[in-house]
């Protein structure tokens, strides 16, 4: 793993984007220790970070709560400054030249708007227009592209306030791409949106990096966001870098495991098949887990013809069981 993460500070790899080396994030902070004590102590949210991204890549942030996502995505937006080590986007120390990098840089934070909540829908486009003083033709003409493949059409008037988390969500990618950023950071762009709408950001995202080479660092707690989008995946732990590599490979690393759901006609003992084993009954429903690696096909066969079979469905492991298991088979750090 130590392999893995250190593949891409390879130095050959010159046409980086994204550069961090040794970087430091520390807050101090005031902890109550009783009813009128309060302790100064240290924070640090992110432990010696060192990373390149080239222009291009798609690249999946992830990490237990707490890890140091946000405080690296804020430190490469110009947000927060560095205690330590050295931070270049597109050539630019973002905590220095905010304003200059802000023209390169597209941001969505999921769990947040950048649109302005009153007005309609279009005017944040006008006012984003201004603000970043973009040409008229190119506004235009990424305007049109954006409310197409996203399908904005019939909200271009709507205060921003009345949209669906999924419309707004659209709404707000397309802000952060009126002046073409060469680089995309996403934070949770999926989280609370239905099936429809994930799939239809995924596949917007997933063009527009074909088309334009847009590169995108994204942080998210879906495993499938990762598996339609990234073909690399860094994990963050404590502040540390402790995998950079295939979500594939992060798999083979903490083999985890998929669960099957079973709706049985009436209650019964624990299935017994091969391949599966049962971690919970409920009435008529069962669970079973089956390794991620293994096809569903061949045991839900079996289930079927033994059982009186009503409906079943797959459950991905999501994404904290499979780094908590991959914590759990490696040494802890120093
Ligand atoms: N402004 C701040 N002042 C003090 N501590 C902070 C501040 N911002 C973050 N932290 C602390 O730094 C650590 C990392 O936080 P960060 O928000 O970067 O994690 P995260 O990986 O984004 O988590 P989540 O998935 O919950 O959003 C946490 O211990 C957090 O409490």
């Amino acid at each position: 793993m130590a392999e893995e993460a250190t593949r891409t500070a390879d130095p050959v790899r010159t046409a980086a984007l994204i550069e961090l080396a040794d970087v430091e994030k520390v807050f101090d902070v005031r902890r109550r220790t009783g009813p009128l004590r309060r302790e100064k102590a240290r924070v640090r949210a992110v432990d010696g970070i060192g990373f390149t991204v080239s222009r291009g890549e798609m690249v999946g942030y992830i990490g237990p709560n707490g890890a140091g996502k946000s405080t690296t995505i804020k430190m490469l937006t110009g947000i927060l400054t560095p205690s330590a080590g050295r931070l270049r986007v597109a050539g630019i120390d973002p905590s220095r030249e905010r304003t200059r990098l802000a023209r390169r840089i597209g941001v969505v934070f999921g769990q947040r708007t950048t649109l302005w909540w009153d007005l309609p829908l279009i005017d944040s486009y006008r006012l984003v227009h201004r603000m970043y003083r973009i040409p008229d033709d190119r506004y235009r003409r990424n305007l049109e592209r954006c409310v197409e493949l996203l399908d904005l059409g019939a909200l271009l008037d709507v205060p921003v306030r009345q949209l669906s988390l999924g419309q707004r969500m659209r709404g707000d990618i397309a802000a952060a791409l009126l002046h073409d950023p060469e680089v995309l950071y996403l934070d949770e762009p999926t989280i609370g949106l239905d099936v429809v709408s994930k799939a239809k950001v995924r596949e917007f995202l997933r063009d527009l990096n074909a088309e334009r080479a847009t590169t995108v660092l994204l942080t998210t707690h879906d495993l499938t966001d990762i598996e339609h989008l990234c073909n690399r995946v860094m994990v963050i732990d404590h502040g540390r870098l402790v995998y950079d590599g295939t979500l594939a490979g992060l798999h083979a690393i903490a083999p985890g495991e998929r669960i099957l759901v079973v709706d049985l006609e009436h209650r019964h003992p624990p299935i017994e098949v091969a391949g599966a084993r049962p971690v919970r009954v409920e009435g008529p429903r069962q669970w079973l887990a089956f390794p991620a690696s293994a096809s569903a096909a061949p045991i839900v066969a079996a289930i079927a013809a033994d059982y009186p079979l009503v409906d079943l469905s797959v459950r991905e492991p999501d994404i904290e069981s499979v780094i908590a298991r991959m914590y759990a088979e490696r040494p802890t750090p120093p």
